[in-house]
């Protein structure tokens, strides 16, 4: 039986893994849960799965369900991840909050010994070389949930890290695809909300439409693999069934492929090393599909790839930087304040502004992050 403390648990993620583990409660206990404002939602998951603690993000929804349920313990906001991600009966972290407000409870969960399940790449781009560090230090595993890096860390199984040619992470190319830049200049945030293939959170869905979800997951990739950037490629692939590929260096290729359905890399992150059973999934069919799709990523149609590319090679906190500034335009797009075009003026504009810090510690990388959002906010105003 694996003790779980999740955060996130309301999310897109969130919700996939708590089906996981009320599909598996011979497997799973969840002992721990955070989420946010949607106490509806929260009311569901305690009832459904009874967990020891529970943090939410404002204080008085926690002393409202402080009332409602006076044998659990509620506690709320960022000191509030940080006890869920420490319970000291959990032994297994899943990381899915959204954005780098999910990076001192990774740390604190690292110091206790806990196996890391991450999905928040926020976290991972912000100071991945912190959390690596701190794994090592305290020979903690860091299990990837993203998809593709779920297909990375799967088709390296057994293999030889130091015989691998490069990575391919392949990419959807989001909601507009196959329309140009100028085309993208009357688009609407209901246009941006709707992906083709997978059905994720708003600031994920954006994020792949502008392509700096793809730019997050070669950073995430650098740092879970520890591979160069010059061995990781993005490749347009328009199914999402080939979830992610690794040549080696006798030009073999392995990939992993499957439905797009997240529940399979949660999945397998939590019972990793073993498979179990996936409850309700669809098997793939590939003479059903007939046909799989793939083109070269065009660095100048998808700016923000390449500005990610940019600031990963230089490393330091520019990426902190980028980060924020991405959060906080999408944000602001996602409340109609900006245009889908000025997401990536706005990262571009901080990345260039930025005076650039290596191996910037915690304490920078919160100044850093806590900043670029009031430029961001000011550049609107
Ligand atoms: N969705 C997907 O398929 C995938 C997601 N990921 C990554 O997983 C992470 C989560 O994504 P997703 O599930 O889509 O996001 P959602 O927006 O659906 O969910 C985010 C979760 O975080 C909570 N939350 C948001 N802000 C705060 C805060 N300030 N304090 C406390 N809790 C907060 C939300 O609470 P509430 O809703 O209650 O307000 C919710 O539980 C992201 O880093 C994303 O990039 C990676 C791969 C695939
Ligand atoms: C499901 C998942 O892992 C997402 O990050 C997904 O990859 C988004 O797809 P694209 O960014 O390729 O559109
Ligand atoms: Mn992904």
């Amino acid at each position: 039986m694996k003790k779980i403390s999740l955060l996130g648990a309301t999310g897109s993620i969130g919700i996939q893994t708590v089906d996981i583990l009320r599909n598996n409660l011979d497997c799973f206990k969840l002992v721990a849960l955070s989420s946010g404002k949607n106490i509806e939602k929260t009311r569901e998951i305690i009832n459904d799965l009874q967990p020891e603690l529970v943090s939410v993000q404002q204080e008085q929804d926690a002393l409202q369900l402080q009332k409602e349920y006076p044998h659990i313990q509620f506690t709320f906001g960022t000191k509030g991840l940080v006890e869920v991600a420490t319970h000291p009966d959990s032994t297994v972290l899943v990381n899915a909050v959204l954005g780098s407000v999910g990076l001192e409870s990774t740390l604190a969960a690292i110091r206790m010994g806990k196996t890391i399940a991450i999905a928040n790449k926020e976290t991972l781009v912000t100071a991945g070389h912190l959390v690596m560090a701190e794994a090592r230090k305290y020979n903690v595993a860091i299990l990837p949930v993203d998809s593709e890096h779920s297909a990375i860390f799967q088709s390296m199984n057994g293999e030889n890290p130091k015989q691998i040619e490069r990575l391919i992470l392949t990419a959807s190319g989001g909601s507009f695809r196959d329309k140009t830049r100028e085309q993208l200049k009357g688009v609407t945030v209901k246009d941006a909300l709707n992906h083709p293939n997978w059905s994720m959170g708003a600031k994920i869905t954006i994020d792949s439409a502008t392509m700096m979800n793809k730019g997050l997951e070669v950073i995430e990739a650098h740092v879970l693999f520890n591979m160069p950037f010059e061995k990781i490629d993005v490749l347009l692939h328009k199914e999402s069934i080939i979830h992610s590929l690794v040549e080696y260096h006798d030009t073999s290729v392995i990939a992993q492929l499957g439905t797009p359905d997240m529940r399979v890399p949660i999945q397998y992150a939590l019972s990793y090393p073993d498979r179990l059973p996936l409850v309700g999934g669809n098997r793939l069919n590939l003479a059903q599909i007939g046909q799989l799709h793939f083109k070269e990523v065009d660095f100048d149609r998808f700016r923000a790839l390449k500005l990610a590319y940019d600031a990963g090679r230089a490393g330091g906190s520019i990426l902190t930087a980028m980060n924020a500034a991405n959060e906080a335009a999408v944000a602001l797009f996602l409340e109609e304040k900006i245009t889908f075009l000025q997401i990536e003026e706005m990262i571009e504009q901080v990345m260039n502004d930025h005076q650039n810090i290596l191996m910037p510690d915690l304490e920078t990388i919160l100044h850093v992050d806590s900043e670029t959002r009031k430029t961001v906010a000011s550049m609107v105003k």
